[in-house]
């Protein structure tokens, strides 16, 4: 009989978190708004929502540091499009359903306030951001093998049932997967390190180069993040669209030298493209999508030249149509992004550089806890 030999983890991406940990709904129990518990700052409060789409306020047991962990106590976390899209629409895509409560966020921020047996990198007190998804790291996983974890099949991603997410006052989590924040760091700016590091791997992964000339689809947070993003990057020029004038006029708040182009809503994708290469003035190498919508990536499509590439980070429906004729006669590659690998040292960095400011991002994105 021929056994298996144990597979080995790896170091560098080993962990040690247990999914079977993961709380069920009946340990969770939903607070009424005047519960006496919501005023006591050492209860384990955190944000959730449900199959019935509702979002409330649950208590949840106390946060342990296992082995190789630490707890930390939330101070910032933004609100992604996401936690919002699970509350509301109650999945994303086919496999992500939301079957009971779940606490919702992941892009958080925090202090260590505890630190499990087998820990030395933390200490408490020191100022960390969250890595929300903790993959296996086990040898028999290629994506962990080869550095791509955001592929890990067995990854628990906090806040993508059935993992809670990270907007909660205690969260316990594997010291590998925290991020110590230089002293001129916020916790603001760490939690905001999530949406960034979606915009780093997708200019890595587009290959954006110093003076590119870019069109980034969409000004929600993620293309501000992404425009904040390329222009530390050097491209030149910048052009955003968006259907939303106060969002547009964000943007140019943020990067004032950005070609602003607000889309009407029953434009073709060919007017849209148009008024892209009208406000950019030369011809566009990437587009970076941010929104997911069919017709946002249309317009991206007919707005770069030959051999220019479109590179989606936005998720949208599951189907979609693209003009093959027009990609395969110009050469466009078409790319796309999931999350995110290796990136929170990067933003790090960036921000603390004085490369990226997040801070008016901060101001409208994220909500702060026990201040
Ligand atoms: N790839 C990833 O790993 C990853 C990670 C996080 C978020 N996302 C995705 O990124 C996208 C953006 O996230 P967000 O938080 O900024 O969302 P958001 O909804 O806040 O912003 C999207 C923006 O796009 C604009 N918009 C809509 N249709 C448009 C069109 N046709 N042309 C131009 N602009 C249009 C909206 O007005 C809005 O301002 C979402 O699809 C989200 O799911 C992807
Ligand atoms: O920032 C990370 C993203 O929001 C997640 O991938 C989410 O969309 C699904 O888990
Ligand atoms: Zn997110
Ligand atoms: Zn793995």
């Amino acid at each position: 009989m021929v056994t298996a030999a144990p597979v080995a983890p790896l170091s560098a991406y080993e962990t040690i978190y247990d999914p079977s940990k993961v709380l069920k709904h009946p340990e969770f129990r939903v607070l009424p708004p005047n519960d006496p518990l919501l005023g006591d700052k050492t209860a384990n409060i955190a944000c959730a929502y449900n199959p019935a789409h509702e979002v409330h306020l649950v208590h949840k047991p106390k946060a342990v540091a296992g082995e190789g962990e630490v707890v930390v106590h939330v101070r910032a976390t933004g609100i992604c499009g996401s936690d919002v899209h699970f509350w509301k629409h109650g999945h994303i895509g086919p496999t992500m359903i939301v079957t009971d409560e779940c606490g919702a966020g992941h892009e958080s921020a925090g202090e260590v306030v505890e630190v499990g047996p087998g820990v030395s990198s933390l200490k408490v007190g020191d100022r960390v951001a969250i890595e929300a998804g903790v993959p296996c790291g086990q040898a028999d996983c290629d994506p962990c093998r080869t550095g791509r974890y955001n592929a890990c099949p067995r990854v628990v991603f906090f806040s993508t049932p059935p993992y809670h997410g990270t907007l909660t006052r205690f969260h316990a989590h594997p010291a590998n997967w925290l991020h110590k924040l230089p002293d001129n760091m916020s916790y603001e700016e760490g939690s905001l390190c999530e949406p960034l590091a979606v915009a780093l791997a997708g200019l890595e992964r587009a290959d954006v180069r110093l003076g590119d000339p870019v069109v980034i689809c969409g000004a929600g947070p993620i293309g501000l993040v992404t425009l904040l993003a390329s222009h530390a990057a050097g491209c030149s020029p910048i052009v955003i669209t968006d259907l939303v004038p106060s969002r547009l006029e964000f943007a140019k708040s943020l990067v004032p030298t950005v070609r602003t182009v607000l889309i009407q809503r029953g434009q073709s994708d060919l007017e849209v493209a148009k008024l892209i290469k009208d406000a950019a003035g030369t011809e566009l190498r990437v587009a970076l999508e941010c929104t997911g919508f069919e017709s946002s990536i249309r317009a991206g499509i007919f707005s770069v030249k030959f051999g220019g590439k479109v590179f989606v980070i936005g998720v949208g429906p599951s189907e979609q149509k693209y003009p093959f004729g027009y990609l395969s006669a110009n050469e466009i590659d078409l790319q796309f992004q999931y999350r995110y690998h290796n990136q929170y040292p990067k933003a790090i960095r960036l921000v603390s550089g004085g490369l990226i400011n997040l801070k008016p991002l901060g101001a409208i994105k994220v909500q702060i806890l026990d201040a």
